[in-house]
């Protein structure tokens, strides 16, 4: 009988392993369980359940490094019919036990179009979210909420007005702001949303306030009806601490009917190690794209709280690329290694059906790393500070334009040093926190 596969390919490291040897037990073990003790008539039976190996390709270590840096790159395709349309089953499946057993790590996942077609992706996605913006033209910009714990609606009220009047583009809440009495979720979309409207007067610039939708898992639809009941045009969400079904479940409804920002919290736990965990552009790329995250934030490889630059750049890729090849694996591969592949189901399509999510590099950017931002993601970025908005030397408002200055000079072509000279907020910001080339 024909199949569909994903793929999922690990990085192994071993001293000695036999690493052929160690992916036909991973292809095995993982789907039929046992394979050369059975019957030839159970095997034809279980023929399409049976995990393969793609490829494994070894890598010894380099003259001078230790023994402990052997390992390999394997490939195994896991039948479709061994899992539901559903990301946990997925992950379960392919790195469930295995997650546990030594150093392994998940480095990407492609998916057969059967599987793909199980998801609808971001609901706004980059041209959704600009659309909704208005903005169409430059990247974005986008503040967060900082010092908002044990503060009343008017204090936040007033933050958001000076953010607002800053020329962000939208504001999101601080991740660690959850339901509680000072600032209640439905009050708080209120009046920052008035403060959204009395600053757009002002500016003519619309906005997007991306609310933290927090609270148990069950409660968490009516939350978000609640606070979208209320006015909120966006919903910030800390997916690795509920689970990627969450937001997948969250994203499709129809009653959710903003773009959701996915924020990272906890993604240290998964990405950093090269030995363990889950790579940062499975994690925050394709499967937050996947799960429905029209945003997804990630620490740049310039400020604070830093990613390599090669992994933000394996994430950008993922979250903008519109070619299917990228998330699918091919039916002549498949073929190749022996696999019963149903064409239909595994389908070699040309183009992604997913919408794009906008990559958000983010935690401690200032306006002089803006150049960097630029160069490295183009356009399709969303700019994102906290700090390096409210730390403004001249205040919150003067902190917005600092960065709306940096990323106008930017694409004029003119170095932010000159634009500077011109313009006195940006001037500051120079003077506080330099420029990073
Ligand atoms: C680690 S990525 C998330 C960034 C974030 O949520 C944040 O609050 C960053 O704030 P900062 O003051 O460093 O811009």
């Amino acid at each position: 009988m024909l199949n569909s596969y994903c793929v999922a390919t690990y990085r192994c490291f071993d001293e000695k392993a036999d690493f052929t040897k160690k992916a036909r037990g991973i292809a095995v073990g993982l789907t039929v369980g046992s394979w050369t003790d059975l019957p030839e008539a159970k095997k034809a039976e279980m023929q399409r359940h049976l995990g393969i190996v793609l490829d494994v390709q070894e890598h010894e270590p380099a003259s001078g490094a230790p023994a402990s840096d052997r390992y390999a790159d394997i490939q195994i395709a896991y039948p479709d019919a061994n899992f539901s349309r559903d990301i946990p089953a997925l992950l379960v499946t392919v790195f469930g036990k295995l997650s546990m057993d030594g150093r392994i790590k998940l480095i990407d996942l492609s998916f057969s179009d059967s599987f793909l077609s199980a998801f609808p992706g971001p609901k706004f996605g980059i041209q959704g979210v600009r659309s909704l913006l208005g903005v169409q033209d430059r990247p974005l910009l986008m503040s967060i909420f900082k010092s908002v714990i044990g503060h009343d609606l008017s204090t936040l009220r007033e933050q958001f007005y000076l953010q607002a009047r800053g020329g962000v583009d939208l504001i999101k809440d601080d991740e660690i702001l959850f339901e509680n009495p000072l600032t209640p979720i439905e009050k708080r979309v209120e009046i920052c949303m008035q403060a959204a409207a009395q600053a757009e007067q002002e500016t003519g610039q619309k906005l997007l306030y991306a609310v933290n939708l927090t609270g148990p898992t069950f409660s968490l639809l009516d939350q978000a009806r609640k606070a979208i009941d209320a006015g909120a045009n966006a919903l910030l969400f800390n997916v690795l601490a509920y689970g990627f079904d969450v937001l997948s479940e969250l994203s499709r409804h129809p009653d959710v009917k903003v773009p959701i920002m996915a924020h990272p919290a906890l993604a240290g736990a998964f990405y950093p190690s090269p030995h363990h965990g889950i790579s940062a552009n499975v994690l925050l790329g394709k499967l937050l794209r996947l799960a429905g995250a029209d945003l997804s934030l990630f620490p740049s490889p310039y400020g604070s709280v830093v990613m390599p630059r090669e992994e933000n750049m394996a994430i950008k890729e993922v979250l903008l690329t519109e070619k299917a090849s990228d998330y699918t694996v091919s039916t002549a591969r498949l073929q190749a290694a022996g696999a019963l592949v149903d064409a239909a189901e595994q389908r070699d399509a040309a183009e992604l059906k997913l919408k794009t999510s906008f990559p958000v590099p983010s935690a401690g950017i200032h306006p002089g790393l803006v150049p960097l931002i630029l160069r490295d993601f183009g356009d399709q970025v969303v700019v994102n500070a906290g700090g390096g908005i409210h730390g403004h030397p001249m205040g919150t408002i003067a902190g917005g334009q600092a960065f709306r200055q940096a990323i106008d000079a930017c694409l004029a072509g003119e170095s932010l040093r000159t634009y500077a000279e011109r313009h006195p907020e940006l001037k500051a910001a120079i003077e506080a926190w330099g420029i990073k080339e």
